[in-house]
C-alpha cells in the first residue's frame, strides 16, 4: 500500500501516539482522565488536584495536594528580564503573544535545559505552572499600559490568578468557578495544540520548545481562540432576539459560528460545556440578571435546529470568564495555562517513550518523469 492511500483530511480518526494520561471515551460518553472521569471531578476535586493527577499518575492525598499548591507558590516569581521584555512589545500585541514570548525567554534561565529526565521535566512542570499566572496577568496588564500587580500566597493559586486577573479579591463562589473552568480546561486528550508540542517534544526539543509551539497553536480561533470570539460575538447583541438574528445571518453567509462543533463530540454538547453553563446560571442568578445565559441557550437551540451543532467548553466558559470580570483578551491565555499541565504530561511523556513524528504526503504535485 502507498503511504497516501492512507491519507486522511485533518488526521481525523488518526490514532496519533499512545498515552497514559487520557482518553475520549465516545462510547461510555466520558472524558477520562488517568482512570477518572474528568465531570466528576469538577464536582469534587481542584485544579490542583488534576495538576498533580497529571504530572504524578496519581489522585493526590489531601496532603499533597496542598503540597502542590505550595510548590506551585513557591514558583510564583518570574525573571525581571522577562518584564522588560514584555514592555518592549508593541501595544497591540495579544497576550498570548506575550505569553509565548515569555514562555520563550525561560529557557534560557533553565540551568538544566537539556536535562530531559522524569524528574527535571516535572520539576520545570512545576515552575513553569507557579509562573504562569504572573506571566500571563502580567503580559496583559503591561500591553495596556498598567503596572505590573503582584500575586497574594495567602490565597489559593486559582483564587490568586482570578485576583491577579481582576485586581479583586475573588468571593468564594468565583473562586471556585474560576477554578473549575480551570479543572475542566486542564487536559482533553489530542487536540491540536498537544498533538503539537508533542511532535515538537519528539525531536528532543525541550519543554520551552513544545509549549511555545502549543500556545501559536491554541491561539487559532478553530481550538482555544474560540473562547474570545464567542464573547466579541456575544457582545454584538443586546438581547435575545437580536443574538438570533446575528447567528441566523452568519450561518446565511456560511460562516462558521465560534464556540459551535468539535472533531469528536459532533452529536452532542460538550459535557464540560454543561458544566460551564450551571456556572453561568449561578452568576447570572446572584447578578439577578439572565441576559447572558438567555442568549446562550437561545444560540443553542437555533444551531441544533438549524445545524445539528451543540455548544464546546469554549461556548459557555465565555460567558461565565465575563460575568467573573475578565478581560475577553485573557480568555484565551488562561485557558493555555491551565492547560499547560495537561501539555507539560503529553511533552514528558514523549520524552519518556519517544520516536520521531515524521509522516509522509500525498504528494498532488508534478512527478519527476
Ligand atoms: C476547547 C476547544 O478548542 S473546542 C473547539 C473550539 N472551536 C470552535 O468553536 C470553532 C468553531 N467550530 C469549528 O470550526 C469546528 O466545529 C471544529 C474546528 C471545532 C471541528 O472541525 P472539523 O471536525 O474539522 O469539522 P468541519 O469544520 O469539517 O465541520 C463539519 C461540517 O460542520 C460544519 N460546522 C462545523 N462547525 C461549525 C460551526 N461552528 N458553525 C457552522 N458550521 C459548522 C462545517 O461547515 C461542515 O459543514 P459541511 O460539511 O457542510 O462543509
Ligand atoms: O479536543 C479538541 O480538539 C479541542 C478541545 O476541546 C480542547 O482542547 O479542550
Amino acid at each position: 500500500m502507498e503511504a497516501q492511500d492512507t491519507f486522511v483530511p485533518g488526521l481525523e480518526g488518526v490514532v496519533a501516539a499512545e498515552t497514559g494520561i487520557s482518553l475520549l471515551d465516545t462510547e461510555k460518553e466520558k472524558i477520562v482522565i488517568r482512570g477518572y472521569d474528568l465531570i466528576d471531578l469538577s464536582a469534587s476535586k481542584t485544579y490542583a488536584d488534576l495538576v498533580y493527577l497529571l504530572l504524578e499518575g496519581t489522585m493526590p492525598t489531601d496532603a499533597e495536594r496542598q503540597a502542590v499548591e505550595l510548590k506551585l507558590k513557591k514558583n510564583y516569581d518570574i525573571p525581571s528580564t522577562v518584564m522588560d521584555i514584555l514592555k518592549l512589545l508593541p501595544k497591540e500585541t495579544h497576550p498570548m503573544d506575550g505569553q509565548r514570548t515569555a514562555i520563550s525567554v525561560l529557557a534560557g534561565y533553565d540551568k538544566s535545559l537539556d536535562d530531559r529526565s522524569l524528574d527535571a521535566n516535572k520539576n520545570r512542570a512545576y515552575e513553569l505552572l507557579g509562573q504562569l499566572p504572573a506571566i500571563t496577568v502580567n503580559s496583559y496588564r503591561i500591553l495596556n499600559q498598567q503596572e505590573a500587580i503582584e500575586p497574594d500566597p495567602q490565597l489559593s493559586y486559582s483564587a490568586n490568578f482570578l485576583y491577579m486577573i481582576t485586581g479583586n479579591k475573588p468571593t468564594q463562589m468565583q473562586a471556585e468557578i474560576f477554578d473549575r473552568s480551570l479543572l475542566l480546561y486542564s487536559e482533553h486528550e489530542m487536540p491540536n495544540s498537544t498533538f503539537t508540542s508533542r511532535v515538537i517534544a519528539s525531536t528532543n526539543a525541550d519543554m520551552y520548545g513544545a509549549l511555545s509551539g502549543a500556545v501559536a497553536s491554541l491561539k487559532g480561533n478553530l481550538h482555544g481562540g474560540a473562547n474570545e470570539a464567542v464573547m466579541h460575538m456575544l457582545n454584538e447583541a443586546s438581547s435575545v432576539s437580536e443574538f438570533e438574528t446575528l447567528l441566523q445571518n452568519k450561518l446565511k453567509r456560511k460562516e462558521k459560528i465560534m464556540g459551535f462543533g468539535h472533531r469528536v463530540y459532533m452529536k452532542k454538547m460538550d459535557p464540560r460545556a454543561s458544566m460551564m453553563k450551571q456556572s453561568l446560571k449561578q452568576l447570572c442568578d446572584l447578578k439577578g440578571d439572565s441576559l447572558l445565559l438567555d442568549m446562550c441557550e437561545a444560540g443553542e437551540k437555533l444551531m441544533a435546529e438549524e445545524k445539528g451543532l451543540y455548544p464546546n467548553l469554549d461556548y459557555y466558559a465565555a460567558p461565565v470568564y465575563w460575568m467573573l470580570g475578565i478581560p475577553i483578551a485573557l480568555y484565551t491565555p488562561i485557558f493555555f495555562s491551565s492547560r499547560t499541565a495537561g501539555l507539560c504530561a503529553h511533552i514528558i511523556e514523549q520524552h519518556e517513550n519517544n520516536r520521531l513524528f515524521r509522516p509522509r504526503v500525498k504528494y498532488t504535485g508534478a512527478r519527476y518523469e
